[in-house]
C-alpha cells in the first residue's frame, strides 16, 4: 500500500473541496448577498409543487458537484462502481448538509438559496418545518465552528468513506481509534443519518400527496437516490 504523506493527501482532499463548492471561498468572503422581498418571500411560500421542484433541482446540483469532489479523492475511483454508488448514495446527502454551513449567515440565521438570504419561513409551503428548522439548527451549529475549507474538506471525505457504516455506538468509541474522534461540537453522524431519514420520509409525504409529480418533474438523479420505485431497474445497471 502506497503511504501518502499526510499533508499531501490534506492538499488534495482541500484542492477537490475548492474546485467542486459553490459558491466558492472567495465569492463568500465579503459579499454582502441581498435577502428576498416580502413580496418574493409570499411567491415562494404560496408555490408548494414549484418549492418543491426549486428544492429538488438545487439538492441535486449540490449532490452532483459532491459526486465530483468524490471522483477526485485519491482511491476513489479505484474501487469498484458499485462500491463507487454504495458511498455515494449513503454519503452525499450528508456531505451536501455539512457544506451549507458555508453559505449560513449566523448574524440573520439566514443561508443562501437562489442567490439570496433566506430564512426558514421561505420553506413553508415544503410543509415540514421541523426539518427545515434541523437543516438550519446544523449549519448554525456548524458555522459556529468556524470551520476552514479544509477542515470541512476533510469532514466531507471522512463521511463519504465512512457512508453507510452504523454510526460508533457511544461504548465501544474509545475502543476503537480509529472512528471518526467524537467531538461534541461535530454533528454527530447519528444527527446528519437522522436529517437524510426525515428529508426521505418528506419524499415519500410529497409523492403521496402529489402523485406523478416527482416523476414527472424532478431530476432524474434526485429520483433515483431519493424516490425510486422498486420497479425501477438502478441506472447503473441498465
Ligand atoms: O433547496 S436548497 O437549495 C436549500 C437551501 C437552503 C435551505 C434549504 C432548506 F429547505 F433546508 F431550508 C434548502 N438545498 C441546498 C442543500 C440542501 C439540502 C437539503 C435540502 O432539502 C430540501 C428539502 C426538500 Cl428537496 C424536500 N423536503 C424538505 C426539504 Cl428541507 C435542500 C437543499
Amino acid at each position: 500500500v502506497t503511504r501518502v504523506p499526510s499533508e499531501l493527501l490534506t492538499q488534495s482532499v482541500l484542492l477537490s473541496h475548492r474546485a467542486t463548492c459553490h459558491p466558492r471561498a472567495e465569492e463568500l468572503q465579503g459579499h454582502r448577498w441581498a435577502t428576498f422581498t416580502r413580496e418574493e418571500i409570499c411567491a415562494y411560500q404560496s408555490q408548494v409543487r414549484e418549492m418543491w421542484q426549486r428544492c429538488a433541482r438545487r439538492v441535486t446540483e449540490a449532490i452532483e458537484r459532491v459526486v465530483e469532489f468524490a471522483k477526485r479523492l485519491r482511491g476513489f475511483l479505484e474501487l469498484s462502481q458499485h462500491d463507487q454508488i454504495v458511498l455515494l448514495k449513503a454519503g452525499a446527502m450528508e456531505v451536501v448538509l455539512v457544506r451549507m454551513c458555508r453559505a449560513f449567515d449566523a448574524a440573520t440565521r439566514t443561508v443562501l438559496f437562489e442567490g439570496k438570504l433566506a430564512g426558514p419561513e421561505l420553506f413553508r409551503s415544503l410543509g415540514c418545518p421541523e426539518l427545515v428548522a434541523s437543516i438550519f439548527d446544523l449549519a448554525q451549529g456548524l458555522s459556529a465552528l468556524r470551520c476552514s475549507e479544509s477542515e470541512l474538506g476533510l469532514l466531507s471525505a471522512l463521511l463519504l468513506v465512512n457512508a453507510g457504516q452504523p454510526p460508533p455506538c457511544p461504548l465501544c468509541v474509545p475502543a476503537c481509534p480509529l472512528s471518526i474522534p467524537s467531538c461534541p461540537l461535530l454533528p454527530s453522524p447519528g444527527q446528519l443519518r437522522a436529517l437524510c431519514s426525515q428529508h426521505l420520509e418528506q419524499v415519500q409525504a410529497f409523492r403521496r400527496l402529489h402523485p406523478g409529480v416527482v416523476s414527472a418533474s424532478f431530476p432524474p438523479l434526485y429520483r433515483e437516490l431519493f424516490a425510486a420505485d422498486p420497479a425501477d431497474v438502478p441506472a447503473g445497471t441498465r
